[in-house]
């Protein structure tokens, strides 16, 4: 029987969440371009994912973190791409620095009440909410078409 390895590509995404309001980002181009997000990418050779979700955070919305938790970890499969996405979610609980808009991404509050899940990925609006109450979670995503979500398992989970 023949095995092939696919290797998953591993991401970050790091949402600030902070006196009842959450600091979403509009994505102004590459993938996602107009969805509401939070701030994330790609994590290097040779770091580890928390320094990759500080760094994004930085790069994307021009601020420092300082106390992160990791609450979720999300995979994403996608007919149209090679390789699953493995998401690594973070709890910005406080920064330094003002959040200013740059060539990717931006930066605008709303409050939990109000998140724009009309204009974010599907998955969101399932995991969102435990995200919110604090709840440490996982999930894997199935998507067509890059945007369809076919179907999705999602488990609350006590450590990640
Ligand atoms: N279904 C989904 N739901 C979600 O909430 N966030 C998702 C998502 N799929 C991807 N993301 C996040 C993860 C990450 O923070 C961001 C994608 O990162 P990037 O835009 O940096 O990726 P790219 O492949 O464009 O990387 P670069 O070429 O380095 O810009 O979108």
């Amino acid at each position: 029987m023949e095995h092939t390895l696919v290797a998953k590509k591993l991401l970050t995404l790091a949402i600030v969440n902070r006196e009842g309001r959450v600091l979403l980002g509009l994505k102004k181009r590459g993938f996602g371009e107009g969805y509401y997000n939070g701030f994330g990418g790609k994590v290097e050779v040779g770091e580890t994912v928390e320094a990759a979700a500080r760094r994004e955070l930085q790069e994307e919305a021009v601020i420092i973190a300082g106390n992160i938790k990791k609450q979720g970890l999300l995979t994403f499969h996608f007919d149209d791409k090679p390789q699953p996405w493995e998401v690594h979610v973070f709890n910005v609980l406080d920064y330094n620095g003002e959040p200013c808009e740059t060539d990717e991404m931006s930066p605008q509050w709303f409050s939990h009440d109000q998140i724009p899940f009309d204009k974010m990925w599907k998955d969101d609006e399932i995991w969102y909410p435990h995200f919110l109450a604090g709840h440490l979670f996982q999930g894997e995503f199935f998507f067509r078409n890059t945007h369809h979500l076919d179907s999705y398992n999602f488990d609350v989970v006590s450590k990640l």
